[in-house]
């Protein structure tokens, strides 16, 4: 079995599932799951309007409690999970009142503060961090821009810049294309391959792209449960687990693009 540098098992669970139900008031929503997601996996999750895949992703994050079942986390519940700079979570639907004051830089500074620490004092390493990310997602020329003036699909390239910050181990992303044209979409997903394959990245992604998904997953789902279906590919590229610098790794795959005048199709104008 590969070691990281920790000494972790690679392909350890990084989310366990187990026999995890939830209703809203007398609606159940989701019954008896289980399911996990292993180290290096990109999971996809595909299901009808309604199916509870945004719910599932919120019980993951801890921002809604499973009726019954336990959900793990790097091999801790939930609950009693702390490292959450080590999930880079991009919601479904953000969108920013125009007269919200903060700037992208702000919002992008944000993902470092983690729950529960709200007004931590930000050093020159975050400043590095931040300028890293507003680069991976060529947005740099907004920096100073209000969330609220900009674009949708704007929006959510500061939305991923803000996921990417903290260097995450885990990505689980609802809906990320939502809003982006077809040629970006496009650009999007070849970044996403590539952090998948050449990094020690795990994606948990929830998509209506069915093209995407098979293309990149397979025709036929792993796991059912209700309406919901779970697409599956492991990366085997990595030889071992030491950690990848991803903000470093994509500033070089950019400018690798760049150099191919390719740079819009891969990490640039998801806007
Ligand atoms: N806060 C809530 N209170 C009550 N019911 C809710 C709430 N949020 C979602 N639901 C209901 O739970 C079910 C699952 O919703 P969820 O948002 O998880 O679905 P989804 O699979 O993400 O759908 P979509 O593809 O439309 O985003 C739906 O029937 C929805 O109406």
């Amino acid at each position: 079995m590969l070691q990281n540098r920790t000494g972790d098992a690679c392909h350890q669970d990084i989310i366990s599932l187990e026999g995890v139900t939830f209703s809203y008031q007398q609606q159940r929503v989701i019954t008896g799951l289980d399911f996990s997601v292993k180290e290096r996996d990109f999971v996809g999750l595909i299901g009808s309007n309604g199916a509870g895949k945004t719910t599932l992703l919120r019980m993951i994050v801890g921002l809604l409690k499973p009726e019954s079942g336990v959900i793990r986390l790097f091999g801790e519940p939930v609950s009693r999970f702390r490292a959450w700079e080590r999930i880079g979570y991009v919601p479904q639907k953000n969108s920013f009142n125009p007269l919200f004051p903060a700037t992208v830089r702000e919002v992008v500074l944000s993902g470092l503060y983690g729950r529960n620490k709200m007004f931590r004092s930000i050093g020159k390493a975050d400043q590095i961090k931040c300028e890293d990310a507003l680069h991976a997602m060529n947005i740099e020329d907004l920096a100073g821009k209000r969330i609220g003036q900009l674009s949708g699909g704007q929006q959510q390239r500061v939305f991923l810049a803000r996921a990417l910050i903290n260097n995450p181990s885990l990505l689980i992303l609802d809906e990320p294309t939502v809003g982006i044209d077809t040629e970006t979409q496009e650009g999007f997903f070849h970044m996403i391959k590539h952090m998948h394959q050449h990094h020690n990245i795990t994606f948990l992604m929830v998509s209506h792209d069915m093209d995407m998904i098979r293309s990149y997953l397979g025709e036929r789902p792993v796991a059912e449960s209700g309406k919901l279906k779970f697409y599956k590919k492991h990366s085997h590229e990595l030889q071992d687990c030491v950690e990848n610098d991803l903000t470093h790794s994509l500033r070089g795959l950019r400018q690798q693009m760049e150099s191919r005048k390719e740079v819009v199709a891969v990490v640039g104008d998801i806007g």
